[in-house]
């Protein structure tokens, strides 16, 4: 496989093809993710849940996720790495400037960051220092206390909201977007107006790629897990296997079904 970078995901995006992305948060875990070709791996800051313990990402620090980035980058062959910048990391121009030097030079090729328009101007100075974007839309957990649980975004006229915002990020120079838990009606209309791709996750087959949290794909999750969530070891007898049927439930379009979706 070659080397995965933003002109791949857009190269596909143009031809209509899906392309697959999965969180990991370690080499081992980078390392089969990579083998089954998926092209992007997210190291999330869902670590603050499936490897700390905590019940919300609002814990993870900025040196949790260097820790963690570095060690993807040491396992992971061809995907694109993208990191998530933590709770509070972009709450100033400086600290996101910072906290994206930090994770970039611990080997990640892209950050994601939560949050709506007022990231705009993070945003255009971080393409002008060349880090690439991706802007996380929707249910963005790190807000979980804000929004008062973990709750479908972008009902009604949250909808024509979050489409603004996601034109104002692009504008200022967002590379991917990713939107978590809206209507999948919602999340068509965006995939279609959207010159960059777009990742779901909770929102629909008609995005242009699909993310999940590797613990919950693999069945790992001890609690309850989200509608969105399909356990892809039912039907594999390794970890890699159920990856590739991931990847490949992703790209001929049989994940996610209407039940995945809102
Ligand atoms: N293991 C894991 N998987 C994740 O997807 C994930 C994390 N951890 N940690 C960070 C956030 C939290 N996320 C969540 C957590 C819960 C729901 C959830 O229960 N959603 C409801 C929707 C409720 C409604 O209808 O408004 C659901 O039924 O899926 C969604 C996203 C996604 N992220
Ligand atoms: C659920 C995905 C999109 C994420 O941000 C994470 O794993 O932290
Ligand atoms: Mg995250």
């Amino acid at each position: 496989m070659a080397k995965i970078t933003i002109r791949t995901l857009q190269k596909m995006k143009a031809e209509g093809r899906k392309f697959t992305s999965l969180t990991a948060y370690d080499a081992t875990q980078a390392h089969w993710v990579s083998a089954a070709g998926i092209d992007v791996i997210l190291v999330g800051d869902s670590l603050g849940n499936v490897i700390q313990g905590h019940d919300s990402t609002v814990p993870v620090t900025v040196a949790d996720m260097v820790y963690h980035t570095a060690a993807v980058a040491r396992g992971n062959g061809d995907s694109l790495l993208m990191a998530d910048l933590p709770f509070m990391a972009t709450a100033t121009l400086e600290s996101t400037l910072d906290a994206s030097r930090q994770l970039m030079q611990a080997g990640a090729e892209m950050v994601k960051l939560e949050g709506a328009r007022w990231l705009a101007p993070a945003i255009e100075q971080l393409a002008r220092n060349g880090v690439p974007v991706c802007a996380h839309l929707g249910l963005t957990p790190q807000s979980v206390n804000k929004f008062g649980g973990y709750r479908v975004q972008g009902k009604d006229d949250a909808g024509l909201q979050l489409l603004e915002d996601a034109d104002a990020l692009v504008a200022a120079g967002a590379d991917l977007l990713l939107v978590e838990c809206i209507p999948a009606t919602l999340a068509a209309e965006l995939q279609k107006r959207s010159p960059v791709p777009v990742i779901g996750i909770g929102a629909g087959a008609d995005v242009d790629a699909q993310v999940l949290v590797l613990y919950d794909m693999l069945g790992l999750n001890p609690g309850r897990t989200a509608r969105f969530v399909r356990d892809f070891m039912a039907d594999a007898d390794t970890p890699q296997a159920a990856i590739a049927l991931y990847d490949q439930a992703v790209r001929n379009g049989d994940f996610p079904q209407p039940e995945h979706q809102f």
